[in-house]
């Protein structure tokens, strides 16, 4: 891990993030347009990941993204349904539009069971029809300064997925320290994460702009190192258009517009995609 670490300047200053992250959102409005909402729109992963979850109110959700595209057809309709594992099946038998099926698994929230279980759910999920899989880093390896395992435990959990998307949750509100949060981007870019998440939206704080900042350069330097494009994720708490737009400008003066498409950037989040309706119904 050490050779990985060195190719990466990992000298951060906390002041120096905190400034440059204000300076690039204090410009958000000059985002804040339909045009770009209703981007936004279509690069979200619609989620429900609760206790209470059962058949019914995975149907209503089903139900809402398939009537999309009846009543909205100058946009288009989010990326993913994103679900417990246990209703892939659910999702994948009442789907009927192009949205893909997103399942957390791999142990989601916690990360904290054997490793056969989460290769066992991670494998049941895509039997039933998951197209990518958002799994949880495991920080508390992390946490131990073991690298070495987080970054097997990752390595083998893609070569379970194969094309399968993967996306590595890392938990930023439990790392905090941005020097970790680059860390864990960086090394499970390297294990071969097609995205880097930041949050699960449960227990600990959700995304945050300045570590959002962090792992867009991160992002950028795993591409000027290795010449692959990762994917963001950002998620937990994020209800408002103008929180999603501020996530926008962050992308695009860092990662550029090329990093602005589902294929690369994905909002998960359980009220933004209503939000974002209200919003465009209330300036046509
Ligand atoms: O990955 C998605 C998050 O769990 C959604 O969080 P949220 O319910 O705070 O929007």
């Amino acid at each position: 891990m050490k050779e990985i670490f060195k190719k990466f300047d990992m000298a951060l200053c906390r002041g120096d993030i905190n400034r440059k992250t204000a300076e690039i959102i204090m410009n958000w409005e000059k985002n804040d347009t339909p045009e770009i909402w209703r981007l936004l729109y279509s690069c979200i992963d619609v989620t429900s990941l609760n206790t209470g979850d059962s058949d019914e109110n995975i149907w209503a959700m089903v139900e809402k993204v398939n009537e999309f595209d009846n009543i909205y057809s100058d946009m288009n309709n989010v990326s993913s349904i994103c679900v417990y594992p246990n209703f892939v099946k659910t999702v994948k038998e009442m789907l009927r539009t192009n949205v893909k099926i997103t399942s957390v698994a791999g142990g989601f929230p916690s990360s904290q069971t054997f490793m056969e279980i989460k290769i066992a759910e991670i494998s049941l999920a895509i039997a039933d029809g998951a197209d990518e899989l958002d799994v949880v880093m495991n920080c508390s390896k992390f946490f131990e300064r073991n690298f070495q395992e987080v970054y097997e435990e990752i390595a083998e959990i893609k070569n379970v997925c194969g094309d399968t998307r993967l996306k590595i949750i890392l938990e930023t509100g439990l790392l905090k320290e941005f020097s970790d949060i680059r860390k864990a981007a960086i090394l499970s870019m390297c294990a071969g994460a097609d995205f880097i998440k930041t949050s699960t939206g449960k227990i600990y704080a959700g995304a945050k702009p300045e570590s959002v900042y962090v792992m867009c350069e991160a992002i950028k330097e795993y591409y000027e190192q290795y010449h692959k494009k990762v994917g963001l994720k950002v998620s937990g708490g994020i209800c408002t258009t103008q929180e999603a737009v501020k996530y926008y400008t962050l992308v695009k003066e860092i990662l550029g517009m090329e990093y602005l498409t589902p294929e690369y950037f994905r909002i998960g989040s359980s009220s933004l995609s209503d939000n974002i309706l209200q919003i465009l119904q209330e300036v046509d």
